[in-house]
């Protein structure tokens, strides 16, 4: 089956699943039964390319390696240009959404309108844009089920790591009372390479160079990205509604490489860690913030961008998961998840 697909936005991410896509459309992955048909791109420095029956995708992927734009891709009978977010969401025959603008930690705009705008045109969404999950998760849930449209945002937490899907399908059954876990990439691998000697402002820059941190790393090192993950944990998977402003949230950004040394030469480690926990009325109690943990806690071995969250399950006990927590083909990765599962959900539901 054809899947005909939108990016809004086109970065390292969206380049990211661009390269998946072409990998599959090379017989180098297996379908899974669709075929990606990227229709259009739109990204708002890049400019913006539309063509009903198809774009070549490794020609999007060099005008925008190359030359930083897409007006350096080739012009075709029936090519539109220059069509913005909402004209491309609307006016498209894209019937799969790939939302990957950067992540506003205020309003979480656009994003939010975009997804909404698809919902109303009856097309699907995926993203790993944090703010509409984190700030408008029941209005959109509730928009696409409306709709019977799919929405998609594993790569929300922990990118291409199922930080979402594992506990909502495979740990069914039980109830989860308290989550913890290093939650944002960017900062814990600043932290392991001040652990190696570097200073506070050259591990930012290399997190930078590697795709890592937002667009505006205030977001990662002021703990802000990994409260509005901590938020979607909340809403998604502990049923509590909790704003993500309610969260205490405290970043790394007073951390010093002295600070780093002195804890390991205790043995110790500092984390950003995120918690959330039941209290016996079934509010939620929820922080992040820079922790000193024992170099035997099995978060003290979490390094690089790597980050790893453990579940506290009535039943199964304390169920520990870790992988990437950000990183370009890692992120590509969990939207191409969330289209698999779309597919699969909707060849059963035709069963
Ligand atoms: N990188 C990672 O490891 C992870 C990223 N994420 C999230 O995924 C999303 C994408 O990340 P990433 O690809 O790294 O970020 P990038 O900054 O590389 O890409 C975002 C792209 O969106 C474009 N853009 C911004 N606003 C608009 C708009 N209104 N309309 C169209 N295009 C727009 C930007 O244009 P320009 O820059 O030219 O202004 C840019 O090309 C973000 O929300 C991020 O938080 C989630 C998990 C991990
Ligand atoms: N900047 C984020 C990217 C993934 O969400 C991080 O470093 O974790």
């Amino acid at each position: 089956m054809t899947m005909k697909v939108a990016f809004i936005g086109f970065g390292g991410v969206g380049q990211a699943l661009a390269e998946i896509f072409l990998k599959q459309q090379k017989g180098e992955k297996p379908s899974y039964g669709f075929e990606p048909e990227v229709v259009a791109v739109s990204d708002i420095m890049k400019g913006s390319v539309y063509h009903p029956d198809g774009l070549n995708i490794k020609e999007l992927l060099s005008a925008a390696r190359d030359s930083g734009s897409l007006a350096a891709y080739p012009d075709k009978e029936g090519l539109i240009r220059g069509w913005d977010s909402m004209e491309t969401i609307k006016n498209t025959n894209a019937d799969m959404i790939v939302e990957v603008t950067f992540t506003d930690v205020k309003t979480g705009q656009p994003a939010i309108d975009h997804c909404r705008t698809a919902f109303e045109h009856k097309k699907s969404v995926v993203t790993t844009n944090k703010g509409p999950v984190a700030l408008a998760y029941d209005e959109l849930s509730q928009l696409a089920e409306k709709n019977g449209v799919f929405w998609g945002f594993e790569g929300t937490v922990m990118s291409g790591t199922p930080a979402l899907r594992l506990p909502v399908m495979t740990l069914a059954g039980n109830e989860i009372t308290e989550i913890k876990g290093i939650l944002n990439g960017t900062t814990n691998y600043m932290i392991t390479e001040m652990e190696k000697g570097e200073t506070y402002q050259e591990a930012l820059a290399k997190a930078q160079r590697l795709g890592y941190a937002e667009a505006d790393p205030t977001s990662d090192v002021e703990g802000y990205d990994a409260r509005y993950k901590t938020a979607i944990l909340a809403n998604y998977l502990m049923g509590e509604k909790i704003a993500s402003e309610e969260i205490y949230c405290r970043g790394i950004n007073d951390l010093t490489l002295e600070m780093v040394q002195e804890a390991l030469a205790k043995k110790q480690k500092w984390r950003l860690l995120s918690r959330l926990t039941k209290r016996e009325d079934g509010s939620l109690e929820a922080s992040v913030q820079p922790e000193l943990i024992d170099g035997n806690d099995p978060l003290a071995g979490v390094n690089g961008p790597t980050n790893a969250i453990v579940y506290e399950c009535d039943l199964s006990g304390p169920i520990m998961l870790t992988g990437a927590g950000a990183g370009l083909i890692e992120t590509g990765y969990s939207l191409f998840i969330d289209i698999i599962h779309y597919h699969r959900q909707s060849a059963l539901t035709k069963l």
